[in-house]
């Protein structure tokens, strides 16, 4: 089929090329024009495993050219389904901003007014329920100057990729969710998705468009407070000296809890999970509910990045001591920053009078716009040399590797938020909840 995706970045190129992987026409449409360049010379403007390999394959000047970028949203008139890629991010108190996402709805809908046969939207981005019913259906209505079910059918369909494993999330997917209030709509969204289906083996939820949308807030409501129950009891196995990752084993053998989203630290970050749990929130609250277990996750995550920068000043003085802050990413294997604990780990460093100087493999870039007053080491070795202390964020692999470097430090202090660190002779070691 001949698909078009509007927003081109983590989501919207994973997705680009992997649609044109499993024989999919593809075009990405984007307002950043170096976005667009990158992909159209065969490489991706993101970091994220695979996703250099495929975009090379299908958009380099030796691919298969199934993939192509273009800001022209005119490139969708060539296309028979659009999928809406864009951000939704929070406004100030926690609620969903979906201003990106009517503005990208308008500019679709002109342009749709402009083509003669049917065609299928499907909003791919995270929108509280009734937001492609209520919001972008109509939007997209008066822009066409058409109807939805007579021209247009709109679909939802949540994705449930996770950053660092995009592309093979994408392509072994758990479900996949396909949301509609129309059934042309949802038999254009069948056959985009029978490759992937097929080749995956994939279980398929048909349902209707705010079932789909809140099947993506109840997947990452529960993945959150999943990981918050596991600080809490990390929390308390701490205070009796005892390894919570010792007991997250044990309980993890329990089907009806299952081993993922048990490792206990400094919390959960990323673009998505605190967002969207505060987005949920607002919209329950808005309807008259107070959801006191999802409020509960957002307290306790919002509060072990403190127990971390408070364990490690019960080893040293922190005013005018030099921290380095080991990872910057908000997970491994990405170069994203967005909402990582290491930005109230290094805030919460620098009230209590430390200086900073941090070390990640991938995210430095990203973080120089979140982080002020940071020095930015080449290697981990560098930012640890005289340091007076160290603390863990993100669980690179490079880090468990890190031996010689801790006995470069002044003073070898190692509050590890991730357990990745292995504790031995010559450091004095902390794991924030073991
Ligand atoms: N990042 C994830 O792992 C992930 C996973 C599942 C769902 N989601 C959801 O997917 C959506 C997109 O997230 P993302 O992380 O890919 O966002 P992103 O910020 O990485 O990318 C959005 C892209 O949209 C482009 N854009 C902005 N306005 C535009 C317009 N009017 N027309 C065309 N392009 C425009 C931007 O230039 C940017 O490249 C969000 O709702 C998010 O919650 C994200
Ligand atoms: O046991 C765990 C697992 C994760 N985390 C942290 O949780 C955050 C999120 O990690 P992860 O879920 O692996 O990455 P995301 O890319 O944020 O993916 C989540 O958010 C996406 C966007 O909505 C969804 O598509 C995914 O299904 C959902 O897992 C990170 O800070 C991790 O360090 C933990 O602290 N302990």
């Amino acid at each position: 089929m001949r698909l078009s995706i509007i927003g081109s970045g983590y989501v919207g190129t994973t997705i680009a090329a992997c649609f044109a992987d499993l024989g999919h026409d593809v075009v990405n449409v984007d307002i950043d024009e170096s976005i667009v360049e990158t992909i159209n010379v065969g490489d991706a403007p993101i970091h994220e495993a695979g996703l250099d390999e495929l975009i090379a394959a299908h958009a380099g000047p030796e691919g298969t050219g199934r993939l192509r970028a273009t800001t022209d949203y005119d490139a969708i008139l060539d296309t028979d389904v659009t999928f809406l890629c864009l951000p939704t991010p929070q406004n100030d108190d926690g609620s969903i901003d979906l201003s990106i996402m009517e503005a990208g709805a308008t500019q679709l809908g002109e342009t749709l007014a402009e083509k003669s046969d049917w065609h299928t939207v499907v909003v791919k981005s995270t929108v509280v329920p009734g937001s492609t019913e209520d919001a972008i259906t109509p939007i997209l209505e008066d822009a066409s100057g058409t109807t939805a079910g007579e021209a247009f059918g709109v679909g939802m369909n949540p994705e449930f990729l996770r950053e660092g494993t995009a592309v093979d999330d994408f392509l072994n997917p758990d479900k996949v969710v396909l949301g509609a209030d129309d059934d042309r709509a949802l038999a254009d969204m069948r056959d985009v998705f029978d490759p992937l289906v097929d080749r995956a083996d994939a279980p398929v939820v048909e349902t209707d468009t705010r079932t789909a949308e809140m099947i993506k807030y109840a997947n990452n409501g529960f993945l959150a407070a999943k990981i918050s129950l596991i600080n809490d009891i990390g929390n308390i196995c701490k205070e009796f000296g005892i390894d919570a990752y010792e007991v997250a084993e044990a309980i993890g053998l329990d089907d009806r809890i299952g081993e993922q989203f048990l490792r206990s630290g400094v919390g959960w970050g990323g673009s998505c999970f605190p967002k969207d749990v505060a987005a949920i929130i607002a919209a329950a609250e808005e309807q008259g509910y107070e959801p006191p277990v999802l409020n509960a996750a957002v307290d306790l995550n919002d509060r072990q990045p403190g127990r971390l920068v408070d364990l490690l000043a019960e080893h040293l003085d922190l005013q005018d001591a030099r921290v380095t802050v080991l990872g910057l990413a908000f997970k491994p294997g990405t170069d994203d920053v967005r909402n990582s604990r290491a930005i109230p780990v290094v805030e919460g460093l620098q009230e209590r009078g430390a200086t900073v100087t941090a070390y990640d493999p991938v995210a430095t870039a990203n973080a120089k716009a979140s982080l002020d007053d940071v020095t930015y080491a080449d290697s981990a070795a560098a930012a640890l040399a005289d340091a007076d202390g160290a603390v863990v964020v993100t669980d690179w692999d490079e880090f468990a590797a890190l031996d010689e470097a801790f006995d470069a430090m002044a003073n070898p202090v190692v509050v590890d938020g991730r357990r990745i660190i292995e504790r031995r002779d010559g450091i004095t070691y902390e794991g924030l909840t073991w």
